[in-house]
């Protein structure tokens, strides 16, 4: 992948160097990794860092769209009635066409959905944290506080938390109401984190967003989604992305019109 990047950093230095749009082409991150300076050290950004950097987004964002799709449809799969009134709103919404950027900010349900769909199947299992200094964390039960070290390494166990039931009532339970305007506000801070939080949250979390809607509402525009395999081989491995074992097998039936 290092070997790729780098070959791709020379020829979109010269793409940018030969290009006639100029100024007014709009630039993506590649573009501005390579063209500008790296405000920490106000010199070109170097060919290494503009190689983590690429390889870092292309591994962050891989394998959790990758995951968060599969399961969506999953999920779906597994609730009939969640299945049958996404496709009406689509229906509704849509009448055919294919979807807008505001088309798909909004339909409200597709959103709840996948929210849900995050929140049950959370692509990502930790975030990790740093500590700058010692730091004490207060006792949940009758235990001792915890007091932590400088340089400690901590993780917080997104599904942990998302399938906690003080913070999520029938927490296994697939209910995408869950995000409707009137009970989102009851979610406490930092319970739902499928993206994180704080000033690492991901940074791609609308784009992600939109990324896996957009591929829910084409499927379903078009077809009725079954599950092809049997329910127990559905089996999520926990790795740092919780992939699944046995792929995620589905069947598309054309719907009739
Ligand atoms: C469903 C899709 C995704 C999920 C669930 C997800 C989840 C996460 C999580 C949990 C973190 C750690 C946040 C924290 O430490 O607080 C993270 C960081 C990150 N994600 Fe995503 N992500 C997704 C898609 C993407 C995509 C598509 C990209 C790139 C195009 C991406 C790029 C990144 C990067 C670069 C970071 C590191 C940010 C930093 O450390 O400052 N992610 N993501």
């Amino acid at each position: 992948m290092k070997s790729v990047t780098c070959k791709l950093i020379d020829q979109r230095r010269n793409e940018l160097k030969t290009n006639n749009e100029g100024e007014n082409k709009v630039k993506d991150l590649f573009d501005i990794l390579v063209s500008e300076n790296d405000p920490h050290t106000g010199k070109p950004f170097t060919d290494a860092a503009i190689t983590h950097y690429m390889c870092g987004y292309t591994m962050a964002g891989y394998h959790t769209t990758g995951t968060a799709i599969p399961y969506t449809i999953f999920a779906i799969t597994q609730n009939h009635d969640v299945q049958v009134k996404l496709q009406e709103e689509i229906d509704k919404t849509l009448g055919g066409r294919l979807p807008t950027f505001d088309d798909l900010s909004n339909m409200e349900y597709l959103t709840q959905v996948v929210k849900e769909s995050l929140r049950v199947y959370a692509p990502a299992s930790f975030v990790a944290r740093l500590l700058k200094s010692e730091t004490i964390l207060p006792a949940m039960d009758e235990s001792k506080d915890l007091r932590l070290k400088a340089n400690t390494t901590i993780l917080y166990p997104i599904p942990l938390y998302h399938e906690d039931p003080k913070f999520f009532t029938q927490p296994e339970k697939f209910d995408p109401t869950r995000f409707s305007p009137d009970k989102i506000k009851n979610i406490e801070p930092n319970t739902y984190c499928p993206f994180g939080f704080g000033s690492r949250i991901c940074p791609a979390e609308r784009y992600a967003l939109m990324d896996i809607k957009m591929v829910i509402c084409l499927i379903l525009q078009k077809f009725n989604v079954k599950l092809a395999m049997k329910l127990e081989d559905f089996v999520i491995e926990e790795r740092f992305a919780n992939m699944a074992k046995n792929d995620v097998l589905i069947k598309l039936e054309l719907r009739s019109k």
